[in-house]
């Protein structure tokens, strides 16, 4: 495996640690209170309706914002923007006049990766996102799909081993998102990283996550806690989609989207 794959060495620590956090803008509380515990290792998926304070979770735990009550920690410290944690956003934002393998580059002086060391990194980054061949390529001469992988590769290269994603495939189609959930399934559970995913749809969800995490609405408090026991490695994606335990899973979680908007 090229990367360091750091996650905290401590089993009885969780890598991420809310307690009894509360988030509101002025008036509108839209976290909280909610605790949760987040080990090394673990895929946590967060679903949720529309407005109900996922995005908030994951800015939270990204340390963009602070909470307005409770405490927050990310390998036992306070989360720190751009150190603690890996982001993806739903739109790409990479820099245009730079080509894909530029913008690796740029991250990997960010994550302060000596020169000497940037061009073997940023080819292994590339690599593991399907993107090697195309290193040379204007972010403008590239698909939607493709810039996403690169904003993946972006925040992989960080090295943090924490990973947060806020709908990265949204606003994709739908057999492109297929091949990124299967690629993002593979990278997540070869990095080992601890990786929190921000979606609506129960299907990402159950095929994404080795944990669910269902919010009601606003403010955000946990409806559902969900274990995933499907395979993780070694398995066809269409025959997993495709299999009665992933479609009982997928009614599980869809029903209790529907059930926690509701109350
Ligand atoms: N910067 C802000 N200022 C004021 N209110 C905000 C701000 N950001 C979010 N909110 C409000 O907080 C609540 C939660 O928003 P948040 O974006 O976290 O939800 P979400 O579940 O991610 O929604 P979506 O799925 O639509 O992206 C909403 O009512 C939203 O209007």
């Amino acid at each position: 495996m090229p990367f360091s794959d750091a996650v905290p060495s401590s089993d009885a620590e969780p890598h991420v640690r809310l307690g009894d956090v509360t988030h509101s803008y002025g008036e509108v509380t839209a976290v909280g209170p909610l605790s949760l515990d987040v080990p090394a290792g673990e895929f946590l998926v967060l679903v949720g309706a529309s407005g109900c304070g996922k995005s908030t979770l994951l800015r939270l735990i990204a340390g963009f914002e602070r909470p307005t009550a409770g405490e927050i920690s990310v390998a036992g410290v306070s989360p720190e923007p751009g150190v603690s944690a890996g982001v993806v956003f739903q739109q790409p934002r990479l820099f245009p006049w730079r080509s894909v393998g530029g913008n690796v580059d740029l991250a990997l002086e960010y994550a302060g990766v000596p020169r000497s060391e940037r061009a073997a990194r940023r080819e292994e980054l590339l690599v593991r996102v399907g993107l090697d061949a195309m290193s040379d390529r204007r972010i403008w001469e590239i698909s939607g799909g493709q810039q996403q992988r690169v904003a993946i590769a972006r925040a992989l290269a960080a090295d943090t081993s924490l990973l947060l994603l806020d709908e990265p495939f949204a606003a994709l189609d739908a057999l492109t998102r297929e091949r990124l959930q299967e690629d993002l399934r593979v990278v997540g559970t070869a990095s080992r990283r601890t990786t929190v995913f921000v979606t609506h749809s129960a299907d990402e969800a159950v095929f994404l996550g080795s944990r669910i995490v269902v919010l009601g609405r606003r403010p955000g408090r946990i409806a559902l806690d969900l274990t995933v026991d499907l395979p993780r490695s070694g398995v066809d994606p269409d025959a997993l989609r495709g299999s009665p335990r992933f479609a009982g899973l997928r009614a599980q979680v869809g029903h209790a989207v529907k059930e926690a908007a509701a109350a």
